[in-house]
């Protein structure tokens, strides 16, 4: 792929929190209309580079574009590029039409779009409902409800999966289908690897720095090797290297990458 069809772009990008590196050097061009999972243990540098994406946390070094541009440069950027990330917050006391109305105002958008993605994402029954008395995989409903609101282009969910019972990950999964079957790109970060197996075109594993970013059938040869086995193949290949491999052939890693997702030197 060309970068042009990229709908984010990450170089060099690195953050360093008082001596800790929790990203280093992530180079990577995530492509339009399809949906990605970013991939990573606890602590591996999801959020923070999601974060860095969306301009809450600034870059020791190196960029992040999402639809060409720093996100604080995007124009129109909280209509283009919808959020669910733990932390944004809710009103004290709002139901969950309230809050998805509060929403509508801070958007520009009518009030009745909040009854709109309420149905799209399972959750008009809870209308009435104070957000406080909801589960946490109603919340995450509701996280997705929100960031659907404006129609965005591209959409970045951090650990929407979290919390989430079996009927809500089949539900997710079919729903972040639909929406890349729309055109839309679809950035999702997870550690729980199962689930993403069946929902992800395109993989980003990274464990600080870049292991890995092509599509899932590369990754696991159309199916033949589990994700779980790659993933921990490439974030701790001493561990499970066989004891015969060479470091040659044992190394993985960003030589594995695909042309039709990037990564970039
Ligand atoms: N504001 C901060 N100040 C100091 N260290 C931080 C800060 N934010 C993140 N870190 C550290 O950066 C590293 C990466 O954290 P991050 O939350 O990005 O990982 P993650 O892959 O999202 O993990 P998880 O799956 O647990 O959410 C961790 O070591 C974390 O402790």
């Amino acid at each position: 792929m060309t970068t042009n069809d990229a709908a984010v772009s990450l170089s060099h990008l690195t953050k360093t929190y008082k001596g800790v590196t929790a990203v280093e050097d992530l180079s990577v061009d995530i492509r339009a209309g399809r949906v990605t999972g970013l991939l990573g243990r606890n602590g591996a540098g999801k959020t923070t580079t999601l974060r860095m994406l969306l301009g809450l946390a600034t870059p020791t070094a190196g960029t992040a574009t999402v639809l060409g541009k720093p996100y604080a440069e995007l124009p129109h950027a909280a209509h283009r590029v919808g959020v669910s990330m733990d932390g944004m917050g809710g009103t004290p006391g709002a139901t969950v039409r309230g809050e998805l109305r509060i929403w509508c105002t801070v958007l520009g958008l009518p009030a009745t779009r909040a009854d709109e993605v309420m149905e799209i994402t399972g959750i008009a029954d809870a209308a009435t409902r104070p957000v406080k008395g909801c589960s946490t995989g109603m919340r995450q409903r509701l996280a997705l409800a929100a960031a659907l609101l404006a129609d965005p282009e591209v959409l970045i969910l951090d650990e929407p999966a979290n919390g989430l019972d079996p009927d809500g990950i089949r539900w997710l999964r079919d729903t972040l289908r639909s929406l890349a079957g729309e055109g839309r790109t679809v950035v999702v970060s997870s550690h729980q690897l199962a689930e993403l197996e069946q929902t992800v075109d395109d993989v980003v594993i990274m464990q600080r720095s870049l292991r890995y970013a092509g599509t899932l059938d590369d990754l696991t040869g159309h199916g033949a090797v589990r994700l779980e086995d790659r993933f921990f193949e490439l974030v701790d290949p001493a561990a499970t290297a066989p004891a015969t491999r060479t470091p040659a052939t044992a190394a993985p890693a960003a030589a594995r990458t695909p042309e039709r997702i990037t990564s970039r030197a």
